[in-house]
């Protein structure tokens, strides 16, 4: 299959001199269209920077990426965010303070270009129902008077209201109790097989990644470690530093 993605040795450097760090080294891979591949990774393993290279957030020091064949830095930006859009573990940074919860998602709209404002106004209302929130409870609040698990879903509703082909998650659930939590990731497989939407779904649990990914990337110290299918890093894995992850999850032994 034609790869949506195409990430080649791929890396950033952080500093200069002595104080050089090399948070992201050589990373390589691909993504299909629909697939959900996982990053996996101790804190400080190179995750979150990777996510903001492929986001465009951030300039890589090395490599190149491809999006659908194409060189994504001839990409125009807000072309590029109609197609690769992102969820973080901390929406409360994200968002505006200032901004209602309608004056968010409309100006977020705005990316799509003109819309009439019913479509702009059935686009959010479907996109708030889907995340489980009411519209009608929920549109006229700012983001302090939200719960974390409110804005989580705000900021995830947001998201795929732009129906990108690409969605890059960083540990979406991390603010989330554990029934939530289930919830958005039956929601990311939902979007996966209602819209064939890719994702990259970045955490520190392999336990996530196994229920929801059908691949998974390992990093360590910014380099992938390992990567195959998700069965077999789990159930065979190579890499020694994968093993003390998975060791670290307790319904994994045996
Ligand atoms: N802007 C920056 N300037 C300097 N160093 C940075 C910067 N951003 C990240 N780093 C460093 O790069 C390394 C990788 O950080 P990164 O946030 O990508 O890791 P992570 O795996 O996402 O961790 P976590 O799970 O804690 O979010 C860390 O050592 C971090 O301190």
């Amino acid at each position: 299959m034609k790869s949506l993605l195409e990430v080649e040795a791929l890396g950033r450097t952080f500093g200069s001199g002595k104080r050089t760090l090399q948070a992201v080294k050589g990373v390589t891979f691909s993504l299909a269209p629909g697939e959900i591949v996982a990053v996996v990774g101790e804190s400080g393993s190179g995750k979150s920077t990777l996510a903001r290279l492929i986001l465009r957030l951030l300039s890589p020091t090395q490599g190149q990426m491809r999006l659908e064949g194409r060189d994504v830095f001839r990409i125009p930006l807000r072309a590029y965010w109609r197609m690769v859009q992102a969820v973080f573990q901390d929406p409360y940074s994200s968002f505006n303070q200032f901004y209602s919860v309608r004056r968010l998602l409309q100006k977020s709209l705005g990316l799509l270009g003109p819309l009439s404002s019913q479509e702009r106004e059935a686009r959010i209302r479907t996109a708030l129902q889907s995340v489980g929130l009411e519209p009608e409870g929920i549109l006229g609040k700012y983001p302090h008077q939200l719960s974390g698990g409110q804005r989580q879903r705000v900021m995830i509703a947001r998201a795929i209201m732009l129906r990108p082909r690409l969605l890059i998650t960083d540990e979406p659930t991390s603010a989330l109790d554990a029934s939530l939590r289930a919830t958005v990731l039956n929601l990311l497989k939902d979007l996966r097989q209602e819209q064939g939407t890719s994702i990259i779904f970045i955490t520190h649990d392999i336990g996530q990644a196994y229920y929801l990914s059908d691949r998974i990337l390992v990093m360590h110290q910014g380099e992938v470690v390992e990567e195959g299918p998700v069965e077999r890093v789990v159930e065979q894995s190579q890499h020694p530093y994968t093993k003390r992850l998975l060791s670290d999850v307790p319904r994994f032994h045996g």
